[in-house]
């Protein structure tokens, strides 16, 4: 049977990039996505770099390729926990980050956000985290968000990173967002990766 676009860009990886180096990693899939095939990873372009989080949340890792580019810029001791409830992106992902050479700083779990987010603290002993990445299904953004308040897991500082706020649009989340007292928000405008299209990300601290 037809090989997937996620096992594609793994081989993509595993003949391009060097073992242990994530740079290269995340070169070969942008080399890949521009010129073989789109794939909705963040891309090159939607960076925000200011942040120097110990404790990361990733909801939706697909193939990765976001995961190599944060955890990449980790110092010893900080952690990224993404979660992947797709099994099959979850086997592509573990052997990008593996690639990368990121397995140490990186938890995979291979579940879903509203089942995984009520239980970062008795599985993973985490209180709050510092920075949250949403790049999960877009009607999954707002309810999440209100799943970690409920929680406890956002403390006054830690920042969420929301993709597509524009392209495929997340517009309940940005209202919320942008509305709430709770958050102070900006957008960092950019392009749909690997396109002309308009989109960004939102970057919303959480004020407590
Ligand atoms: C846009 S892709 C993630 C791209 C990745 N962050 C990157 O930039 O390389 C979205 C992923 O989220 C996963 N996903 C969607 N809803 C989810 C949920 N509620 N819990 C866990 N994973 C979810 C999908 O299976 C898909 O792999
Ligand atoms: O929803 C899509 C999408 C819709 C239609 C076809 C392909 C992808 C998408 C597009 C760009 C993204 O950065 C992204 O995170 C997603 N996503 O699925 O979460
Ligand atoms: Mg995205």
């Amino acid at each position: 049977t037809r090989s997937t676009r996620p096992q594609r860009l793994l081989k993509a990886v595993q003949k391009n990039a060097t073992r242990g180096d994530p740079q290269s990693v995340i070169s070969a899939i942008d080399h890949f996505c521009r010129h073989s095939e789109w794939a909705m990873n963040i891309g090159d372009e939607k960076v925000v770099n200011e942040l120097n989080p110990e404790k990361v949340l990733e909801l939706g890792t697909y193939c990765g390729y976001s995961t190599v580019r944060i955890a990449r810029l980790l110092p010893p001791g900080a952690r990224l926990i993404t979660l992947e409830f797709n099994g099959d992106y979850a086997a592509i992902a573990r052997q990008v980050i593996a690639w990368a050479g990121l397995e140490d700083k990186v938890q995979l779990v291979e579940g879903a956000s509203e089942d995984w987010i009520p239980r970062m603290k008795e599985h993973f002993g985490i209180e709050t985290f510092d920075l949250v990445f949403l790049d999960h299904w877009k009607d999954r953004y707002l309810p999440d968000t209100k799943l970690m308040e409920d929680c406890g897991l956002l403390r006054k500082g830690t920042v969420l990173l929301a993709d597509n706020v524009i392209c495929p649009g997340v517009p309940d989340y940005l209202q919320y967002v942008r509305n709430s007292l709770s958050y102070k928000s900006c957008y960092f405008k950019s392009h749909l990766e690997y396109t002309k299209a308009e989109d960004g990300l939102e970057k919303s601290v959480f004020l407590g």
